[in-house]
């Protein structure tokens, strides 16, 4: 069982709408096409995946193989062109765009590589926006988290609550970003690169802490191009040309 950052675990909820006996996310046969003018680009084309509370997955694959675009259908940031995305149990594609907020709100945590950051904001403040915005959007009742403090610390950022993002390390802004994606307890975290310019070790610390995120309970899916990632991850996801093919 993971400890540092123990406690950003959901409790079950207690509004009965999210299942607990249902997969945390599951993804039914998703295709995701873009046209622009004559052309279509088919970035996905029939991905089918289950991951559950507790597990690592690392997605991977060569550039344009649909990778950030399978991340954003089910972060319910972008709709599928077919198919089904639903997190504990509840449908998050197909339907109105404030409807997915409200849900990616309560269930969902998104790390992106380019940061997830508000740059005038210090650690703490970000968070605590993050918080706010989750609990303005949230249908259901807020569930019990843990304080700014308590989860900066579990990232190891104790001491850069009051640094603005410009004044971090690629490693602490990682963490930051981290701890942003994590302000809302979710159920399900979905991370694009998040140690895409790190070191070696500071990738080794990044990833450990992603490790206790699942060992707590949450299903953690990370798309990278890192081997070091891939290879410590309980499975991989890997596509070719929008589709899943042999590991
Ligand atoms: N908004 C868009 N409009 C048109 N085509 C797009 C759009 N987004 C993605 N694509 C196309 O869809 C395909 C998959 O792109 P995607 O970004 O998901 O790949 P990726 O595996 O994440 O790549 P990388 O590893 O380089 O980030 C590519 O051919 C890309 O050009």
């Amino acid at each position: 069982m993971g400890t540092a950052v123990a406690g950003v675990r959901p409790v079950t909820p207690t509004d009965g709408s999210a299942t607990s006996a249902a997969p945390a996310l599951e993804a039914e046969d998703l295709y995701r096409f873009y046209r622009a003018g004559e052309e279509e680009a088919r970035a996905l084309r029939g991905v089918s995946l289950t991951v559950r509370g507790g597990e690592l997955v690392a997605v991977t694959g060569p550039s344009g193989s649909g990778k950030s675009t399978l991340l954003a259908c089910l972060a319910g940031l972008e709709e599928p062109s077919g198919g089904t995305v639903r997190v504990a149990g509840r449908r998050i594609s197909h339907r109105p765009e404030s409807e997915r907020a409200a849900l990616r709100a309560e269930l969902v945590g998104v790390l992106w590589q380019t940061g997830n950051l508000v740059e005038h904001l210090d650690v703490a403040d970000n968070v605590t926006l993050a918080r706010a915005l989750h609990r303005g959007r949230r249908l259901a009742r807020p569930r019990p988290g843990r304080s700014v403090v308590d989860l900066l610390a579990a990232v190891g950022l104790g001491a850069r609550a009051r640094s603005l993002p410009s004044q971090l390390s690629g490693g602490e802004l990682a963490r930051a970003g981290l701890a942003v994606a994590l302000a809302n307890g979710p159920r399900v975290l979905l991370a694009d690169e998040p140690t895409g310019e790190l070191d070696s070790a500071t990738e080794s610390s990044v990833l450990a802490l992603l490790r206790d995120l699942a060992d707590d309970g949450v299903a953690v899916l990370v798309v990278t191009h890192s081997a070091t990632v891939a290879r410590a991850a309980d499975r991989r996801i890997v596509l070719a040309d929008g589709k899943e093919v042999a590991a």
